[in-house]
């Protein structure tokens, strides 16, 4: 088996590592998917964003850029991991509003149509905002079925989608086995049908690159707090393609969606562009660690994010075959290196006891039923001897538990 260190030493983006927190311990961290390290300059920046811009600019800092920046950081998170031109991205609110938001939005645009197509091995939230979406619009959801090692396939859409069908809601990267789907394929099988699309690209962005604008995307959601390492809770992304920008429809009518907040008027008037989907005060605080490593991944550039990410999924991959298999471990995960995001499920019906052994060892993976463990590879801060150890342990704990 290769050995970890001739990887690491091998690797061109070896070297970023050491930007963050809790690289230098022996914790082995395998749930960048789910919260990324902190970079080291995140705390120092935090601390200068509070005794200079907040407590030196006070409410000045609105007209100085706050105000601004749910769009100006939508812009460099479109143009760096989403393949995104300008105008057409904003930051604000969690996944979960952004998404009802944008599903509000797609189902609004085609008036007269009945049904959500949706997988039924979504993520939860995305499956709970189209329920209640459909149950206050009065639609009905139409489930695909997949099978929860793979994922949805476009002749799964082809065969789901049809003339009732308003949105098609899916993730580029499924949340289990980091299936990869076929976006451009999918989108345009919706649009066949006169459906709009939604993309969940919580487990894409700042892994996968992503071609929202190749794609012929419509709308699109995502979490920064996962590849983008913003932290607990930082702010989402709304993509809004700008062939839809003047008639988007969003339902939280706020302030700050509005042409002209400080007018304070008695009506509602949509700002113009992607603005109108904000809706309150933006997180600015929460928005610093974004841009932070967002400052670096512009410097290694997506391609080589993903390339590092697709050898550290497959150095996994075959460390899991020689430790695990042999123990009736099951990669659950998609075999071909192109239909597979940043991460490996592993599955044995003791995952979930193995998960919370290895978490007392500082081995920290996690868990998702049916069975499931996931090895989540961060491209700027896993290294390959991390994965070897991190997998070494998992086997002890198998051992000890049969
Ligand atoms: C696919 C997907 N969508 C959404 C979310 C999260 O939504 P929120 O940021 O609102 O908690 C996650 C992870 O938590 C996710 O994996
Ligand atoms: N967002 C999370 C949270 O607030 C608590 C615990 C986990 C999460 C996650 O991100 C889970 C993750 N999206 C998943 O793919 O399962």
């Amino acid at each position: 088996m290769t050995d970890p260190t001739l990887l690491d030493a091998d690797d061109p983006l070896a070297r970023h590592r050491d930007l963050f927190v809790g690289a230098e311990t022996p914790l082995v961290y395998f749930d960048g998917n789910s919260l990324g390290r902190p970079l080291r300059r995140t705390g120092p920046a935090l601390a200068a964003f509070v005794e200079e811009h907040w407590g030196g600019r006070l409410i000045r800092g609105w007209d100085e850029g706050w105000f601004d920046l749910p769009l100006t950081l939508g812009d460099r998170i479109g143009r760096v991991v989403l393949g995104a031109g300008a105008g057409q991205v904003a930051v604000g609110d969690s996944t979960t509003v952004l998404l009802y938001k944008l599903v509000r939005a797609a189902v609004a645009a085609r008036p007269g149509r009945r049904e959500i197509v949706i997988d039924r091995d979504s993520f939860p939230t995305d499956r709970y905002v189209v329920q209640g979406v459909a149950a206050e619009c009065g639609l009905d959801v139409r489930w695909i079925e997949v099978d929860t090692a793979a994922g949805v396939t476009a002749g799964q859409v082809r065969g789901a989608v049809g003339e009732q069908t308003a949105a098609v809601v899916l993730s580029h990267v499924a949340y289990r086995s980091a299936w990869i789907a076929d976006a451009a394929a999918i989108t345009a099988i919706a649009h066949d049908a006169g459906a709009l699309v939604v993309w969940d690209l919580s487990h894409s962005a700042g892994s996968v690159p992503v071609r929202l604008d190749d794609w012929g995307a419509d709308l699109a959601v995502g979490c920064t707090y996962k590849y983008l390492n913003g932290g607990p809770g930082a702010p989402a992304f709304a993509y809004v393609a700008e062939r839809h920008l003047d008639t988007v429809a969003q339902p939280i009518q706020g302030w700050m969606g509005h042409a002209d907040p400080f007018l304070m008027g008695p009506d509602w008037t949509p700002a113009p562009g992607v603005r109108r989907i904000l809706s309150g005060t933006p997180p600015v605080v929460g928005m610093l660690p974004l841009t932070l490593m967002l400052d670096l991944v512009e410097e290694v550039g997506i391609e080589a994010v993903r390339a590092k990410s697709q050898r550290l999924t497959a150095y996994a991959a075959e460390v899991a075959a020689e430790l695990l298999e042999p123990l009736g471990v099951v990669n659950g995960s998609p075999r071909d290196p192109d239909r597979l995001g940043g991460h490996v499920t592993l599955l044995h019906p003791r995952m979930r006891e193995v998960t919370a052994a290895l978490w007392q060892r500082d081995v920290i993976p996690d868990y998702r039923d049916p069975g499931g463990l996931r090895v989540g590879l961060s491209p700027l801060s896993t290294s390959f001897t991390e994965v070897r150890r991190g997998l070494e342990a998992t086997r002890e704990v198998l051992v000890v538990l049969r």
